[in-house]
């Protein structure tokens, strides 16, 4: 059988990490997997967006060498590996790249190649910004005013996957242990004969990186506040654990920058709540980030009743994960929320949108290949290459005003009553991009 080795061009040059900042060549190599299911679809209309966005940037001064490398059901028909090591040393050696949706079977089968990816380039930030697009449909009345950025913590907690099957002799054993090391607790599981079990590791050093990077980027980007999403009042050394050392980290690393409800508690306790809300008052005005925190339940109510009260949100994995399929619905759906991972300390970053695979629309050119399209934007922008992000957001708003759009779109549009919208194939969206860049 073949290996799965990449075929680089030849004019491609690598992208290095130069003192904590990329280096990036004019023709860059850029590795990326095409995906599963719809992942076929979008990868060919956005390829050719991201392309003629630099074009028209950079007449030619700058061009993308992309470089296949296969994951997934591609991979495994080709080379009868789901993810050969070949493709996780491409994106070691060539630090950025871009990928589809990876399709993960349901209660066995194979565990995640999206987050084996992730975790095995330790990729420990998910960096999923939800923003609105004048136009675009929205089950809600506000959509304008949905303006996150969500980092989702993307290396542990339940995804670090580490669960046995209910009846298995490891689970067997676990509760063996569990029974004889802490019997107050193994006698609060109901049916640990029928129970499969499951670690949830959260640790310090995992939530002060992912929470150090969201307040760089509240700093950089001048963002309001952070608000650390959490179960900490079930979960208490896990999630709540994740709380308190964000607090901590926020005060310790970021004190002439942030104001945290943490301060505004000691404060309202010496000297009581007006005083608090003074000192509050004074650091918002001067400047300073808001850091606060929520119970997770409660914040997907008060992400729709209260978007505005949200900026930036940092947050365990499983949170994440369910956060920004919730936000994503009050800009327009999935089908336009871009995302990427990244290790802000060794500069490897693979960008991918926030939807998975949408089998039952695989290879009928229909969905929506804006996620794509947008987290290629934001691979752009993280390359430097500004003016090619500026166009993909141009052509963007310009096809979405046409009202030329994806059955997504097209269903939300007539469902308001916009009696012009027309729905276009995935890549006819592409072409209609393209054309009002
Ligand atoms: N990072 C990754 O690679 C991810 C992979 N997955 C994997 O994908 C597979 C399918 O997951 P599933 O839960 O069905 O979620 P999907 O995100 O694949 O699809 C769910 C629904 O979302 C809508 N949708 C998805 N993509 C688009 C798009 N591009 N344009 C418009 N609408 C879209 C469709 O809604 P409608 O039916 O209303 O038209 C679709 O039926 C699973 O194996 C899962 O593990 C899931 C998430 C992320
Ligand atoms: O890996 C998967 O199949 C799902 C991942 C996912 O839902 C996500 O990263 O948002
Ligand atoms: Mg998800």
């Amino acid at each position: 059988m073949a290996d799965a080795k990449p075929v680089v061009p030849k004019d491609g040059a690598k992208i290095s990490l130069v003192d904590g900042k990329l280096n990036v060549p004019d023709r860059p190599i850029l590795p990326f997997i095409e995906g599963d299911g719809t992942g076929r679809d979008i990868w060919r209309a956005s390829v050719r967006v991201l392309d003629a966005a630099v074009e028209k940037a950079y007449r030619g001064r700058r061009k993308i060498a992309w470089t296949e490398v296969y994951a997934g059901e591609k991979a495994f028909t080709k080379f009868n590996n789901w993810l050969p090591d070949e493709t996780i040393q491409a994106f070691r050696e060539y630090l950025i790249g871009i990928k589809g949706p990876l399709t993960t079977p349901i209660g066995g089968g194979i565990r995640s190649l999206n987050v084996a990816l992730r975790q095995l380039l330790d990729l420990y930030v998910c960096l999923r910004p939800v923003r609105w697009f004048r136009g675009v449909p929205s089950p809600v009345k506000r959509p304008e005013k949905v303006n996150m950025v969500i980092f989702r913590e993307n290396t542990e907690d339940i995804y670090a996957g580490i669960e046995w099957e209910a009846g298995s002799e490891q689970a067997k054993k676990l509760l063996a242990f569990l029974e004889q090391e802490f019997p107050k607790e193994y006698r609060k599981i109901r049916f640990p004969a029928t129970s499969g079990v499951g670690v949830k590791p959260v640790s310090r050093e995992g939530t002060e990186r992912l929470v150090r990077a969201a307040l760089e980027y509240a700093v950089r980007e001048r963002r309001r506040s952070v608000t650390f999403v959490h179960k900490g009042n079930i979960m208490k050394f896990t999630e709540g654990a994740f709380r308190n050392w964000g607090y901590a980290l926020a005060e310790r690393e970021f004190a002439d920058r942030v104001y945290t409800w943490e301060q505004w508690e000691r404060t309202k306790a010496s000297r009581g709540e007006e005083a608090a809300n003074a000192e509050k008052q004074a650091a918002v005005a001067e400047g300073r980030i808001l850091v606060k925190d929520a119970i997770a339940d409660i914040t997907l109510q008060q992400v729709l009743t209260r978007p505005e009260d949200f900026d930036v949100v940092a947050t365990p994995n499983l949170n994440g994960d369910y956060l920004s399929d919730a936000l994503a619905a009050q800009v327009g759906g999935i089908g336009i929320a871009p995302g990427g991972n990244a290790n802000y300390v060794t500069g490897h970053a693979i960008f991918e949108a926030t939807h998975g695979t949408a089998p039952k629309y695989a290879d009928l050119d229909k969905v929506n290949p804006g996620s794509m399209i947008l987290s290629g934007e934001m691979m752009f922008r993280h390359l430097g290459w500004n003016e090619a992000a500026d166009l993909i957001v141009k052509g963007v708003d310009g096809a979405i005003a046409g009202h030329r759009v994806t059955y997504d779109f097209a269903r939300l549009m007539k469902a308001e009553g916009v009696t012009d919208a027309v729905e276009v194939k995935c890549s006819e969206f592409g072409d209609e991009i393209i054309r009002h860049m």
